[in-house]
């Protein structure tokens, strides 16, 4: 059964369709990719995913539910383009605050503030006020909110943007522990390496899936030598019946 299943989802603002026929069915414990350049739907898809926009026609469910649903969006982590975080006060206070509102018991938000300050390593930070915190710090810091109340899901919006490599590449340890542990991850990225450490990926190209499969599938399909290049063949070309 598929996890986050979308069925001919489409996307209007005004006259504008954004979003055009799009269908993806994503396994529970995937790490799953959108890829495409900047203005292709990216953002528009995953806040439909989550039921934060209305589709225009087409249905998005989450195991079955069709979203909006209060219940499952409890147990989706998201983790905005923008960081939703208070500058003036600090990491710890922050993720306290996180913590009430995620609904974590008041015996349990020190200790699993304390965890997930670990995990993005960020312990010996917690008593800072975020004003202070560089671009790559407050990246975790929203991953680190997105945790909180231990999602299935945890959807990510151009998760390494503005991060350098070091911090590029423990996010993405996070991630994979993550996957590891049963995490279903949906992320969006324009960046050819990271759209390489998927399980499988969407091209996304004016608001249309032009592709869809695994890293090595895209590329042997297309007799390509890149993910790049690929996405090239698959814009000029479109993809296979079985790719889409
Ligand atoms: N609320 C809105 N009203 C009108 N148009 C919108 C709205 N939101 C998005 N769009 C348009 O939809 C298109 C897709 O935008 P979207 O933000 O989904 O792209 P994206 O692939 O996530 O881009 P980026 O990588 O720059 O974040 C763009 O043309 C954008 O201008």
């Amino acid at each position: 059964m598929a996890f986050v299943e979308l069925k001919h989802v489409t996307k209007r603002f005004k006259n504008e369709e954004v979003l055009k026929d799009i269908s993806l069915a994503i396994p529970p414990g995937e790490l799953f990719g959108l890829l495409g350049p900047s203005g292709s739907g990216k953002t528009t898809l995953i806040k439909m995913m989550l039921g934060l926009l209305q589709p225009t026609s087409g249905t998005a469910n989450i195991e079955n539910t069709t979203m909006p649903s209060l219940k499952q969006m409890r147990t989706i982590g998201y983790m905005a383009q923008s960081d939703a975080l208070y500058n003036d006060l600090t990491a710890r206070e922050n993720l306290l605050f996180f913590a009430s509102i995620y609904g974590i018991r008041k015996s349990r938000r020190k200790r699993r503030v304390e965890e997930i300050a670990k995990m993005v390593d960020l312990t010996d930070h917690l008593d800072k006020l975020l004003a202070t915190f560089s671009g790559g710090m407050l990246r975790r810091m929203s991953l680190a909110a997105a945790l909180m109340h231990y999602p299935k899901l945890l959807v990510l919006d151009e998760p390494t943007v503005g991060i350098d490599p070091v911090l590029r590449a423990s996010i993405w340890r996070d991630l994979k522990d993550l996957q590891n542990q049963g995490t279903t991850i949906i992320l969006t990225t324009h960046v050819m390496d990271e759209a390489e450490k998927c399980d499988r990926l969407a091209m996304l190209r004016d608001g249309r899936i032009i592709a869809q499969g695994s890293p090595d599938e895209l590329q042997s399909e297309s007799h390509a030598n890149s993910l790049e290049e690929a996405f090239l063949y698959y814009g000029q070309h479109g993809a296979s019946r079985r790719m889409v």
